[in-house]
């Protein structure tokens, strides 16, 4: 099946309180708000933000516009609800062929295509209810709009960041699932959207994807990949397998029951420049224990790759390399990844950073300190919120 989808348009996040957000992506995360919708009062409800090519739209989560109902391009999640990522949102080039067939799948349509305009042309969009927890899919065709975002949005005047960012685009997205329904999820993504599985490990069965477990750790991983997406944004599933003591996707379903959006991938060229401007404006990196630095495996590791161990232990970046050197060349494929703190509150979204060499998977090594790093995140939260008395929020 052709794909419908042409490139990711923007994640957007409910949050009750929609200025903190803004203003830790704004102050620690170097996104730049470029257009906002206000209520008849004034009072922001819905502010887009870039950097670089990641675009993230964030909604005020409250009564107040809840009741109004004046969310565009988005049909917000029922109050109470937890601060999440909630939609993300695709470019297509035809909305109501699109909903037809959706409809045909047996998908629910939260709302059916519509058409806004403003002086810069006009757009059709629909929301499709997508099978994991919150998430919904709003798809947009922009091809008549000529503005930078969507219609009955106010823009900010300059938009210079484009190209002082370290930040190229949404890599991938991960979401956290029940147990046992990862099989519905990728035949959902590929009967609705065209998505493929993407093998994690050789051989890899897409009915039982990539499963790590040990002690304290029990996860299974399954990847899916569109081709024709413009940067070919992954959608990764996790499920907990059964394991001793507290499992980080378990923890995400006591707040999403039905499973969401647990952390969102963002490209960088550069993870050693990108970490140390954030780490410089207040974001705090998952850590790594010193011993994954000092292993002589490890060290030889990113040696061969020509990186500094020591230049990586300050902020708890992974390496993991497919050492196939083609010819002695040194032909490497390999990334790099780390997780930033969470955005709400210790059980909500991340964000994680990823640098790729030629490496399009994700490695085995990674994942699992990747995992630890999480759950060492997390510990640390808890015994914060324990010593303060209130849950944390990443401030
Ligand atoms: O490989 C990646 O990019 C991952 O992000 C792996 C991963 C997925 C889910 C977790 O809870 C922990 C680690
Ligand atoms: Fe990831």
């Amino acid at each position: 099946m052709i794909s419908p989808l042409i490139r990711l348009s923007h994640v957007t996040f409910q949050a009750s309180n929609a200025q903190k957000l803004i203003k830790n992506l704004v102050d620690k995360y170097r996104f730049h708000p470029f257009a906002v919708r206000s209520l008849q009062g004034g009072s922001p409800c819905q502010v887009a933000l870039r950097n670089g090519g990641v675009v993230f739209m964030v909604n005020e989560n409250n009564l107040k516009t809840y009741k109004n109902s004046v969310m565009l391009f988005d049909s917000p999640l029922p109050i109470p609800f937890p601060d999440t990522a909630c939609n993300v949102s695709f470019e297509v080039d035809d909305v109501p062929g699109l909903c037809r067939r959706l409809v045909g799948e047996g998908c629910q349509l939260l709302v059916p295509p519509m058409q806004l305009h403003d002086d810069f042309g006009s757009v059709t969009y629909c929301i499709v209810k997508s099978i994991v927890g919150n998430v919904n899919h709003t798809l947009i065709d922009r091809s008549h709009y000529k503005a930078n975002f969507l219609p009955g949005f106010d823009y900010f005047e300059c938009e210079n960041n484009l190209f002082s960012s370290n930040i190229k685009y949404i890599d991938h997205v991960t979401y956290a699932c029940p147990r046992g329904e990862t099989r519905y999820i990728l035949e959902w993504y590929r009967r609705c959207f065209g998505f493929q599985h993407f093998p994690l490990s050789e051989g890899e069965d897409p009915g039982r994807g990539f499963e790590i477990s040990g002690p304290g750790i029990g996860l299974r991983l399954t990847s899916m990949a569109c081709t024709s997406l413009n940067e070919g944004c992954k959608i990764v599933v996790a499920e907990s397998l059964p394991q001793e003591g507290p499992n980080q996707i378990d923890q995400f379903l006591k707040h999403h029951k039905k499973g969401g959006i647990q952390h969102i991938a963002l490209s960088t060229p550069c993870i050693l420049k990108t970490t140390r401007e954030l780490s410089e404006l207040g974001v705090c990196f998952a850590k790594q224990p010193s011993s994954y630095y000092s292993h002589p495996r490890k060290r030889e590791e990113i040696y061969s790759v020509e990186l500094k161990p020591e230049l990586l232990s300050q902020f708890g970046i992974l390496l993991d390399s497919a050492q196939r050197n083609a010819s002695q060349d040194t032909y490497k494929k390999f990334l790099l990844q780390v997780f930033a703190e969470p955005l709400f509150y210790k059980d909500s979204v991340y964000l994680e950073f990823i640098e790729r060499r030629m490496a399009e998977g994700f490695g085995e090594g990674n994942i699992r300190a990747l995992w630890h790093s999480m759950q060492n995140i997390q510990e640390d939260l808890h015994l914060k919120e324990q010593e303060v008395g209130t849950p944390t929020v990443a401030q």
